[in-house]
């Protein structure tokens, strides 16, 4: 029986545009997704979402991971159980998480010897089959843990900043976002295409402030994405209620992480504000989330 786990994460810049290949800065976090794999007769799936064997409805993400590992052994009996600390369909990346942990998990019960670049690679094509688009970014950062620069891959630092992140509480679906942003692009493309690539040059400005730790800047240029982000629709009340109430405690920045339409956003404050920025996030009826940047990626935590 093989353990593995690979972390959540979090957007500073450049979520759905980095589907379209602008840049984005992702941030693997301390939330796990826990996935055990053992030899089976048959295929079984056991998940808070219910039990069921290979099922694109029920368990999609799991079933296309269990379909690409076909090309390297021969999965046909194995059982599969997972656990998570990530609140499902909330921008956090649980279904990244989720794929990379069952690729690993049977990478190792079948002896494979994927590295970690072929498990991300696998991880995206997950996701793809399943969203009918995906960028390479949740998934290249759940395998690697740290935090990225996408498509370019460029490892940046971020230190002892604070992030709050809040919850509303309202799941959403990436599948579903990102095909609404597709539908907006195909009626109005050079609209939608300049406001992606605008998102795409607020990540390369945020890359000089990250690497400088100019937090003031990253929290400016945050609080751009999110108008932009509300401009293609995939914003929504719940979300801008507990970025404004942030922003109104003195957080840097605020904007959604994620596919966005419901889930999590995310503050970037000072050491000192952190309490009061959280504190404000609950008044404003979201769940503080409290979590940290990662380096670590996804693992194998135990073999029997
Ligand atoms: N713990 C889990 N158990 C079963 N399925 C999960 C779990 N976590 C994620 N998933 C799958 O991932 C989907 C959510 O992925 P997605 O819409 O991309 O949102 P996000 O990645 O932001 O959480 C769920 O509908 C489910 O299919
Ligand atoms: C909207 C998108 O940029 C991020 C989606 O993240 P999440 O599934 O909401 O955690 C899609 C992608 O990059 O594949
Ligand atoms: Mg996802």
């Amino acid at each position: 029986m093989i353990t593995s786990s690979a972390p959540g994460k979090i957007y500073l810049f450049g979520e759905h545009a980095v589907v379209y290949g602008e840049n984005a800065i992702c941030c693997a976090i301390e939330l796990r997704t826990h996935v055990q794999a053992e030899f089976n007769d048959h295929i079984e799936i056991n998940s808070v979402l219910g039990r069921s064997g290979l099922n694109f409805e029920k368990h999609p993400y799991v079933s296309a991971a269990i379909e690409r590992m076909k090309e390297f052994a021969p999965v046909d009996g194995v059982k599969i159980n997972i656990n998570s600390e990530l609140p499902v369909g909330s921008g956090l990346g649980s279904s990244a998480a989720l794929t990379v942990s069952t690729i690993q998990a049977l990478n190792h019960l079948f002896h494979c010897g994927l590295s970690l670049e072929q498990i991300a690679d696998l991880g995206y094509n997950v996701e793809w089959d399943v969203q009918g688009n995906a960028s390479p970014t949740d998934t290249y950062v759940s395998t690697m843990g740290g935090v990225f620069m996408l498509p370019s891959r460029r490892k940046l630092e971020l230190n002892d900043c604070g992030i709050v992140i809040g919850d509303t509480k309202k799941n959403s679906s990436t599948k579903k976002l990102v095909t609404n942003v597709a539908e907006l692009k195909n009626r109005f493309p050079e609209i939608v295409t300049s406001i992606l690539s605008t998102i795409g040059k607020i990540t390369y400005c945020g890359e000089y402030s990250v690497c400088n730790g100019d937090y003031e800047s990253i929290g400016k240029l945050m609080n751009i994405n999110q108008g932009l982000l509300d401009s293609i629709g995939v914003g929504s009340l719940e979300l801008s209620q507990l970025i404004y109430s942030a922003r109104s405690k003195g957080a840097y920045g605020a904007k959604l992480t994620g596919a966005g339409g419901g889930g999590c956003m995310i503050a970037l404050a000072d050491a000192s504000k952190t309490v009061d920025v959280s504190d404000a996030i609950k008044s404003a009826g979201g769940v503080p989330i409290t979590t940290n940047i990662t380096d670590k990626g996804v693992v194998v935590e135990t073999k029997r």
